[in-house]
């Protein structure tokens, strides 16, 4: 299919993801080998029946020929569970393999990019599409391979044993075909279809339990209800076309293989009147009928489901092709010595967000960033971290340009308390050390509590660091857990500390000691802090106005 043109676009993006993703040759081998002998098995049991039935009226039960097919029916039906194992076992690997690589690329795509997606509609993406793009391998590929043997094996037996037996039943399976193959087909759309209506529905239901105080502030029940009754109207109706067509091929099936079975006895016996052909011949063919009723479904099932497949992959490709953030430079950041913006500007979605910024942070002291809401205050501490890349090249880090170093590095020496403080749905500990390689001890962890004035809130969770932080975060109100977003970014140790609107839920008493707290550190890190708060300021802070994007004023002593 590779280099194909005239493959469609969804096969061939189809064909990319499990090319990458595949499990290897050997595995392949050894699936083929399992679907060959399973089978092969089964395509004997019907010939030693022929012999058994055309051998009892002369010498009874020839009891050599009775132990070799129970043989070879338990032998065929450990190697078909074997298979059936086996195709599980290949298709979780690509599984696994599939999400991890979408999970990393997604966890360092850029963060503009990143910006425009919606969380649960990317996780929908990731459980059900992989899920469709492994199903293809580990049921439906395996089905079409053993369909196909059977189907070809089980004709030149049936050629062998009697061929104009053979000619009505491919008569049978043409008008089959003819039938099921534009069936198949219309899944192709169906598919796509369904798919975004699950994942609407998935990404406004995880938004609507994620907001449950909202919704009933709000009185929004019921347009909640009405909202999700009309997506899941919509999947009701797609999963129902799919159920339509799946419901029309099965029967149809049956109905050829009940259509070969009258036209096979009507003929039989007539041939058998005639004494052109024995009981045994057609015993053996009715078994083999009977064993093209799987490969026939098989292969129905196949083809709909590579439909489906490949519509996942459409999607699944989309992520695959998000620009990733850049690793940066060669040079490992060792310690942070000044950061400088130089002549920055930032546009985002055609807007001017940023323009001429020329600002420096030097080893050690306090810069507070001030300016009216929607002034770019954000947006322009945001840079220092790197998470926009466009930008970087106007940033100098130890009079270097940032790109020169490794963005983790740089990072490294840096800690950010974001204005909404965000905590994980883990326990106190996870949240405290995300992203740390040196684990603190207890007492460091009790230090920098005590020193963001947890100990009182520490002692009502009854001290305990593995309590789970729930989804909606009952643990803590506004002002703990902006004090907890702060003892995280302590616990870092950073050089650069850069907190956004860090006292906006606190009281006066915690307000003044988080602000000496920052003084305090000062002395040693550069603390870059956003603020609306006229009143926080210190005459010896370094402040900085901004208005539109554009630094309006910058100076060291406050009125
Ligand atoms: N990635 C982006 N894409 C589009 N617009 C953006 C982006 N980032 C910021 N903006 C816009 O830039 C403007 C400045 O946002 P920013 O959050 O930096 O303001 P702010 O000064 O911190 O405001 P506040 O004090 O209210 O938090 C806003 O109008 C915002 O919508």
């Amino acid at each position: 299919m590779k280099g194909n043109d005239n493959a469609s676009p969804e096969l061939t993006g189809l064909w990319q993801l499990l090319s990458t993703h595949k499990p290897n040759n050997k595995s392949f081998l050894y699936m083929t080998l399992l679907i060959i002998v399973a089978t092969g098995l089964e395509l004997v049991i019907p010939l030693y029946s022929r012999h058994l039935v055309d051998n009892i009226n002369q010498l009874g039960f020839d009891y050599v020929v009775i132990l070799g097919l129970v043989f070879v029916v338990v032998i065929a039906a450990i190697s078909e569970g074997a298979l059936a194992w086996y195709g599980a076992r290949m298709g979780e690997h690509t599984n696994l393999s599939l999400r991890y690589s979408l999970i990393g690329r997604l966890v360092n795509t850029k963060q503009a990019i990143l910006n425009n997606e919606h969380s649960a509609e990317l996780s929908a993406r990731i459980m059900n599409d992989s899920a469709s793009v492994k199903s293809i391998l580990a049921e439906d590929l395996i089905g079409l391979i053993s369909g196909v043997i059977s189907l070809i094996a089980v004709i030149v037996v049936m050629f062998l044993l009697d061929w104009r037996l053979t000619l009505v039943l491919l008569a049978c399976i043409a008008i089959g075909a003819l039938v099921i193959t534009p069936l198949a087909l219309s899944m192709r759309g169906i598919g796509k279809a369904m798919q975004d209506a699950e994942a609407d529905l998935f990404t406004y239901v995880s938004e609507c339990f994620k907001s449950g105080k909202m919704i009933r502030a709000h009185n929004a029940k019921q347009s909640v209800l009405n909202r999700s009754k009309g997506l899941l109207n919509n999947s009701f109706h797609h999963a129902m076309r799919e159920a339509r067509v799946v419901s029309m091929i099965n029967p149809i099936s049956n109905l050829v293989l009940m259509m070969s079975m009258v036209a096979i006895l009507a003929f039989s016996a007539h041939w058998i009147a005639q004494g052109s052909m024995t009981l045994g011949t057609v015993t053996a063919f009715l078994m083999y009928l009977f064993g093209l009723a799987f490969p026939l479904i098989s292969l129905g099932m196949f083809f709909s489901n590579l439909q489906k497949a490949a519509g996942a992959a459409v999607r699944l490709n989309e992520i695959n092709q998000y620009e990733m953030e850049s690793e940066g430079g060669n040079l490992e950041l060792k310690k942070l010595s000044s950061i400088r913006l130089n002549k920055l500007k930032f546009e985002a979605d055609g807007k001017l967000i940023l323009t001429d910024i020329n600002l420096a942070f030097s080893a050690a002291g306090l810069t507070v960033i001030l300016g009216e809401s929607g002034s770019g205050k954000s947006t322009l501490i945001q840079q220092l971290l790197g998470f926009y890349h466009e930008t970087q090249s106007n940033i100098l880090v130890n009079e270097l340009p940032f790109t020169d170093y490794q963005l983790n590095s740089v990072r490294g020496n840096m800690a950010w308390v974001d204005q909404e403080p965000r905590l994980f749905h883990a326990s106190i500990r996870e949240n405290l050390l995300l992203g740390l390689t040196t684990v603190p001890s207890d007492e460091e962890i009790m230090a920098c509590i005590e020193q963001v004035g947890l100990l009182s809130w520490f002692n009502k969770i009854n001290g305990d660091l593995d309590i789970l932080v729930s989804e909606q975060q009952q643990l803590f109100s506004g002002g703990e857990k902006q004090r907890f977003a702060i003892a995280r970014a302590l616990l870092r140790k950073p050089q650069l500390l850069v907190l956004d609107e860090p006292s906006s839920a606190l009281d006066k008493d915690n307000e003044a000691s988080i602000m000496s707290l920052l003084r305090h550190m000062s002395a040693n890190i550069h603390v870059v802090m956003v603020t609306h708060n006229k009143q926080l300021i210190s005459p010896s802070d370094h402040v900085v106005t901004l208005e539109n994007g554009r630094i309006s004023k910058t100076c060291q002593r406050v009125a």
